[in-house]
């Protein structure tokens, strides 16, 4: 069961308000995007990584690159302006691969079996996507008041990786550039395409690092996986 990943890392990082692009960000004196990249690199089933970045930072991660041997790194492409964007660049790139994981660079923490999961999954289902059901109370808001509270049992939050048949994702991320269509995730292309996507519960610890205080929680995550 093989597979290449597209990482996309082109983002400004704007609600981390670190003044550079979180990626970079140092955690145990790793960059963020370091910790992502070898979670694939150590991965057996990963055939290779595409990753996603602003063209304006090429050199720093060339220099990442070569400093960490990530040797799995087939190709560096130039991100777009919506991630949506980033993303249908790095699949076209894809070569040679059933499966494609599609995998934020600022989400460090998923694991080697998680992934194996979603692989296995993404294989018999043509698409899958790691979640975790929702904890808190949920509530629809317009104008600064409650409109409606969604009912919670059936809600799952969802995060990358996002893995899918390469031939299902390309044809959803181009009906949706054809249409002007900008989804949040890859997994809502699909959907919007008629195709059912697989639900694989993942882990909590699995965040996106978006705001400041996310680098408190990955910090104590971290601490508690490694001796840093
Ligand atoms: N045009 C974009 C926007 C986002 N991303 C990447 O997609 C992932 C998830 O996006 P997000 O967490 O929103 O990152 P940023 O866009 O950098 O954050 P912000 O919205 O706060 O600027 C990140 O790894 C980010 O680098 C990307 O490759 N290209
Ligand atoms: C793809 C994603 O990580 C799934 O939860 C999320 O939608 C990315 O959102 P962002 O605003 O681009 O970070």
């Amino acid at each position: 069961m093989f597979y290449q990943v597209v990482i996309p890392a082109a983002g400004q990082g704007k609600r981390m308000k670190a003044g550079k692009n979180k990626q970079f960000i140092e955690l145990c004196d790793q960059p963020v995007i370091v910790h992502t990249l070898k979670v694939f690199e150590r991965d057996e089933w990963c055939e290779g990584i595409i990753l996603v970045i602003n063209e304006a930072e090429r050199e720093q991660f060339n220099e990442i690159v070569k400093r960490y041997s990530i040797k799995k790194v087939i190709s560096m492409v130039s991100g777009g302006t919506e991630r949506q964007h980033s993303v249908y660049n790095g699949l076209k790139k894809i070569q040679n691969s059933d499966i494609v994981l599609i995998h934020d660079g600022a989400r460090p923490f998923i694991t080697v079996e998680k992934i194996h999961e979603l692989v296995q999954a993404a294989k018999e289902h043509g698409a899958a996507v790691i979640a975790v059901p929702v904890k808190d109370t949920i509530k629809r808001v317009f104008d600064g008041y409650v409109h409606e509270t969604v009912e919670r049992s059936s809600l799952w939050a969802v995060q990358t990786p996002q893995a899918f048949h390469v031939s299902l994702v390309l044809e959803a991320h181009e009906r949706a550039s054809l249409e002007g269509y900008i989804g949040t995730d890859d997994a809502s292309l699909v959907e919007r395409i008629g195709k059912q996507v697989r639900i694989i519960e993942g882990d909590y610890r699995n965040i996106k690092l978006t705001t400041p205080d996310d680098l408190l929680f990955a910090q104590a995550i971290l601490s508690n996986w490694t001796s840093c």
